[in-house]
């Protein structure tokens, strides 16, 4: 019989986040979010918001949406680039730390086009999270550059499907990943080979390299549009600042998932939800408990 997952426990870690005088921007890492076609820049906003009020040293968004690939006059530190096709050329000058691409990426032949982009630029760590998704679990190349460069740079990919994008990863029915969430956890590290965060009421994650935890914190307040972009925005931002701050991209992804969870719950019991719990309220309760822990 299979045991069940562990706890996940990664507070103590978070305070490797905590910042030396002397540091400045670029010890906090520089992070690029792709995703906002039209109709989802909201989308993308809040993974950026998630982002910067986490703690990036420069959050920047490709944007696929022309209309709203302009300054965001309530987040001016958010740089909002549109979307191109060069995406070697962007990444190239960028230079990025991290890459999370997929909150309201849409599915069209540019969407496309940037998922391999991305896959095929190497080394540092990517999330890959909603459409971008999706675009795998349609697409045999997209799969294959996937487990390609994991195969190359390991433990360097996570990915954070809700559980109907992990029911298309894996051609199943949400119901069956739901009636057994472990082993569909297992199925989809097994396919992929990434780190895998699967989402939903106690949140399992797991990797080629490590046996499965599960958050213990979160609430049904959670079950509102965009908080999964927050979650990838958070994990970006960690990341980033991992880079310079020894947290690994195991280690990062553990910490956004336990303090997106308790921020839900720590709103909730200030009365705060659970009905009209916004992802952007929960950024900023995110925000003050990542402050409070180190
Ligand atoms: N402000 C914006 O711009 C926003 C833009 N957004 C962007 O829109 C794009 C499409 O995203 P989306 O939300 O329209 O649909 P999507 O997530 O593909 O599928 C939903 C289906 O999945 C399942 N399911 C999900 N969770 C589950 C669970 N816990 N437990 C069980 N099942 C669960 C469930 O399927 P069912 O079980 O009903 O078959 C559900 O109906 C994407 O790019 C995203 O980033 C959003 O982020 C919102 C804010
Ligand atoms: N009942 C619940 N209990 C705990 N967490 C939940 C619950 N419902 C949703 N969540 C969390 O909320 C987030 C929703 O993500 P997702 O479905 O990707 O949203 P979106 O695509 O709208 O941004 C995930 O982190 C998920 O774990």
């Amino acid at each position: 019989m299979t045991s069940p997952p562990s706890k996940l426990d990664t507070f103590a870690l978070a305070k490797l986040l905590k910042r030396g005088t002397s540091e400045h921007k670029g010890n906090a890492g520089k992070a690029l979010l792709i995703g906002g076609a039209p109709g989802m820049a909201g989308a993308l906003l809040l993974a950026g918001n998630a982002c910067l009020y986490l703690g990036a040293g420069w959050t920047i968004l490709e944007m696929l949406d022309p209309a709203s690939a302009k300054a965001c006059p309530e987040s001016p530190e958010l740089m909002i680039r549109l979307a191109s096709a060069q995406i070697d050329e962007v990444l190239e000058i960028t230079k990025p730390d991290v890459i999370a691409i997929g909150p309201g990426l849409g599915k069209s032949a540019l969407a496309s086009i940037l998922l391999m982009g991305v896959l095929q630029y190497p080394s540092i760590p990517l999330v890959i999270d909603a459409d971008a998704l999706n675009l795998i679990s349609e697409s045999k190349d997209l799969l294959s550059a996937l487990q390609n460069r994991n195969q190359q740079f390991p433990d360097q990919v996570v990915l954070t499907p809700h559980p109907g994008e992990a029911a298309k990863l894996l051609g199943i029915a949400t119901e069956n990943v739901q009636s057994d969430r472990l082993a569909t956890l297992e199925k989809l590290i097994t396919l992929t080979q990434c780190i895998v965060v699967l989402k939903g009421q106690h949140t399992l994650f797991g990797s080629p390299k490590h046996p499965a935890l599960q958050c213990q914190e979160g609430n049904p307040g959670m079950g509102t549009g965009g908080m999964g972009d927050v979650l990838t925005g958070s994990i970006a931002a960690i990341a980033a600042q991992g880079v310079r701050h020894q947290l690994n991209l195991w280690e990062s992804t553990g910490i956004a998932i336990q303090l997106h969870a308790t921020a839900a719950d720590s709103l909730v019991r200030q009365g705060v939800g659970p009905i009209g719990l916004t992802p952007s309220e929960t950024i900023l309760e995110m925000r003050s408990l990542l402050n409070k822990l180190l």
